[in-house]
C-alpha cells in the first residue's frame, strides 16, 4: 500500500474504520508555526455527522498530537496525530465477509489483498480515514491562514439541487468564505440549504443515497508557485483531491464547460489597476501552465453517492462466485458530499503548502515568517 503524498512536505495516512485507532504523520513542516488547537477541533467537528444527514455511526474524534508539537508550535520534527476509534460495530459485517458491496473497495480489495484485507467498516478504505487528514489540513491551513490565504468550500449541487454562486467580487468572496467556515452545511444559501438537507433525509427514507458537486475556493494565494509539466498545480491539486474516497471527478474553473467555448468567450482578457495585474474574468481559475497568478483559485470536485445503501442489490458472494441479492445492514452516510468539504479544504490546503514549500520558495517563505 502506498499511503504517503507530498514532495517538500508529506503525510502519510495510518489505521483502519474498526482497528484501534487511526492517524497521520505530517512530515516536513517548517518549525516555529503556532497552532491552535481549538480551531482543529473546530474543523473536526464540521466533519462530523449531524443528524438524519450523516452515519448513525458517532466518534468522539479527539485528537491527540504526540510529537512535533511542542508549547503551541510546531517544533519541525514529524507531527504524528491519533484518533482513536470507539464506536465500531463490527457485527454489521460479519456477513459481509465475501459479499461485495457494489461499488464500495470491496471487490477490489480482494483482487488485490486476496483476503488479508481488514473488510470491516471498509477497513483502510473508510472514509473514517479523512478524521486524520482533516486535522493535518487544518494545521496547514492555520499556516497559510497566518499568510493571508483563504480557502473554503461550498455544496454547489446535490442531488438536482443547486446553491447560489460564489461572488465573481474580491470582498464579497473572501466574506463567502469566512461565511462558509463557521458553518456546518456549507452552502452560501440558506434555504437551498435547507432543501438539501431534506433531499439527503429523502434519500436515507428510500434506503438510498445522494452525491453531489462541492466548489472550493482559494483567495491570497500568491502568484509564481507550481510547476510547468507533471507537477502542476492542477497536476497536484487533482492527485490530491482524488484520493478522498467517493471523488470521482475533479475539474478547475470552467472545466469540461470549455468544450463549448469559443476563445474569444474563454479568454480571462487581463488588465492593469494599481501596478497590479488581474483579469476581467477568471475562467482558468487563477492557474496557467501549471502556476498560479495570483488569481482566486477555483476547483470543482464530484461526490459520488454512497456506495452501501439498504436497497437490495444484484451481487455476487467472491468466494463462491454466486449470485446473491444483497441487503445491507448497518450504519452509513445517505450523503458523503456535505461531510466531504472539509477533508476537500485539508487536501487542498496540504498540497498548497507543500507547492509553496518547493526549494525555490521556500526560503522566501521561511523567511517572511520566521
Ligand atoms: C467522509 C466520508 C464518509 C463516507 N461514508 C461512507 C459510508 O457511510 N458508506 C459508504 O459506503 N461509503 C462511504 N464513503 C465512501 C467510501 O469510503 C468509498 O466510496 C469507498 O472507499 C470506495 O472508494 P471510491 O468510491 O473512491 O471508489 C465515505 C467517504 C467519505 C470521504
Ligand atoms: C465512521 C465514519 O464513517 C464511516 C465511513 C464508511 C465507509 O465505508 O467509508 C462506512 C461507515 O462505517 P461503519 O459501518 O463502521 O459505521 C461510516 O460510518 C466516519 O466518517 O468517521
Amino acid at each position: 500500500m502506498k499511503n504517503s503524498f507530498g514532495t517538500n512536505l508529506q503525510i502519510t495516512v495510518f489505521g483502519e474504520s474498526h482497528g484501534p485507532c487511526i492517524g497521520i504523520v505530517l512530515d516536513g513542516l517548517p518549525a516555529g508555526f503556532s497552532i491552535d488547537e481549538k480551531q482543529i477541533e473546530h474543523d473536526m467537528e464540521l466533519r462530523k455527522p449531524k443528524g438524519k444527514t450523516g452515519t448513525q455511526r458517532h466518534e468522539e474524534d479527539t485528537i491527540h498530537i504526540v510529537s512535533g508539537f511542542f508549547n503551541g508550535y510546531t517544533t519541525g520534527s514529524p507531527l504524528t496525530i491519533l484518533i482513536e476509534n470507539k464506536a465500531q460495530r463490527s457485527k454489521d459485517y460479519a456477513p459481509l465477509k465475501y459479499r461485495l458491496r457494489p461499488s464500495h473497495a470491496d471487490w477490489s480489495a480482494f483482487e488485490k489483498y486476496h483476503g488479508y484485507q481488514d473488510y470491516r467498516g471498509g477497513g483502510h478504505f473508510s472514509g473514517r480515514l479523512t478524521a486524520p487528514i482533516v486535522a493535518a489540513g487544518s494545521i496547514c491551513k492555520q499556516i497559510l491562514n497566518q499568510k493571508g490565504v483563504k480557502i473554503a468550500t461550498h455544496l454547489e449541487a446535490l442531488y438536482t439541487l443547486e446553491d447560489d454562486a460564489f461572488s465573481t467580487k474580491a470582498e464579497e468572496l473572501d466574506q463567502q468564505i469566512d461565511l462558509l467556515n463557521e458553518k456546518q452545511f456549507p452552502t452560501l444559501n440558506e434555504k437551498k440549504g435547507e432543501e438539501m438537507k431534506t433531499a439527503i433525509e429523502q434519500a436515507a427514507l428510500e434506503k438510498d443515497s445522494v452525491g453531489g458537486i462541492l466548489e472550493s475556493a482559494i483567495t491570497h494565494f500568491p502568484a509564481g508557485i507550481g510547476e510547468p509539466f507533471f507537477d502542476s498545480l492542477e497536476s497536484l491539486l487533482a492527485h490530491a483531491l482524488f484520493s478522498i474516497p467517493a471523488v470521482k471527478g475533479v475539474s478547475f474553473g470552467l472545466g469540461f464547460d470549455f468544450a463549448a467555448k469559443k476563445g474569444s468567450e474563454a479568454n480571462d482578457a487581463l488588465y492593469a489597476h494599481d501596478g497590479r495585474i488581474e483579469t476581467t474574468s477568471n475562467n482558468n481559475a487563477g492557474i496557467n501552465g501549471g502556476i498560479s497568478n495570483g488569481m482566486p483559485i477555483l476547483i470543482h470536485t464530484v461526490i459520488k453517492p454512497t456506495a452501501s445503501i439498504f436497497k437490495a442489490q444484484k451481487s455476487v458472494e467472491y468466494d463462491t462466485k454466486e449470485n446473491i441479492e444483497l441487503t445491507i445492514e448497518g450504519r452509513h452516510d445517505p450523503c458523503i458530499a456535505h461531510r466531504a468539504r472539509i477533508v476537500v479544504d485539508s487536501m487542498i490546503a496540504f498540497t498548497l503548502l507543500d507547492a509553496w514549500m518547493s526549494k525555490a520558495a521556500k526560503e522566501e517563505f521561511e523567511e517572511e515568517t520566521l
